[in-house]
């Protein structure tokens, strides 16, 4: 398993937890303790949407590892995050033009969890998304992707439209999931190719749209005005499966 949780203990050891970007899935206080540094904690963990537990002495005894929990336990995520590098040579040892999924600022871990699991058994060589304002993978993803996140490697970058031109240089053309795109049947969408899946609420922003070659659509036939993301995700990546098989 690539992905597995470990505890972090003790008050400082979880505020530095949080200020180094790790990936904290749970929380457990001590009831009834509201001391200073807890206080800073509970901030980093609602600025991070971390799920807290207040708990009695007895439970997070039971729970440490070390026995000097302080009056907190935090449990992390010890997901490896993969480089664009290895995304690249994922598809080279196969042998294969690189397809790679980018989300622009998924929110939803179920969806992100989804994704991946699409991503994986349509043969997509990795996923980025980007490191600020968007899910990591935490143990909802992990659930949610049914074991796929141990095998398609994700990375997370600073800047999505920056890493979009670094692929171009690569030979990789973007391709913009959108409404309003030309019908994806329509499309060429064999070769090395990025898909990029917008935010639930705000779709694919403008400069990252702008950099991407050209926009896909799926054809909608009902009366709301967009596919949830991580479906939208599944028939583009299995359009793409197609048109590569043909
Ligand atoms: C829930 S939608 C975002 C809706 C958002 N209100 C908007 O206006 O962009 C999330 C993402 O799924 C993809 N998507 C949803 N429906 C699609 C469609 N019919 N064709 C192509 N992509 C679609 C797009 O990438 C979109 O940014």
């Amino acid at each position: 398993m690539r992905y597995e949780e470990f505890t972090i203990e003790g008050r400082n050891a979880v505020i530095e937890a949080f200020r180094s970007g790790k990936t904290i899935d749970k929380l457990f206080v001590l009831d009834g303790c509201h001391d200073g540094p807890v206080q800073t904690i509970l901030r980093e963990a609602k600025k991070h949407d971390t799920i807290v537990s207040f708990v009695k002495k007895d439970r997070l005894d039971n729970m440490s590892q070390t026995g000097k929990h302080q009056g907190v336990i935090a449990y992390a995520a010890a997901y490896e995050y993969a480089l664009v590098e290895d995304i690249l040579e994922n598809a080279k040892n196969k042998g294969e033009d690189p397809f790679i999924i980018l989300l622009d600022h998924i929110e939803d871990p179920h969806n992100l969890g989804a994704i991946i699991r699409t991503a994986n058994l349509a043969g997509a060589h990795g996923i980025i998304i980007p490191k600020r304002r968007a899910v990591s993978l935490t143990a909802t993803v992990a659930k949610a992707s049914a074991g796929a996140i141990n095998y398609t490697p994700v990375a997370r970058v600073n800047n999505l439209s920056d890493t979009i031109k670094k692929l171009k240089d690569e030979g990789i053309w973007f391709v913009c999931a959108d409404m309003d795109g030309e019908i994806m049947y329509r499309q060429n969408l064999k070769g090395p190719i990025g898909l990029v899946i917008g935010n639930e609420g705000e779709g694919v922003s403008r400069l990252v749209r702008e950099n991407c070659d050209f926009t896909t659509s799926i054809p909608m036939k009902g009366d709301i005005d967009s596919l949830n993301a991580s479906v939208a995700a599944g028939i583009l990546a299995f359009e793409i499966v197609r048109q590569r098989m043909q």
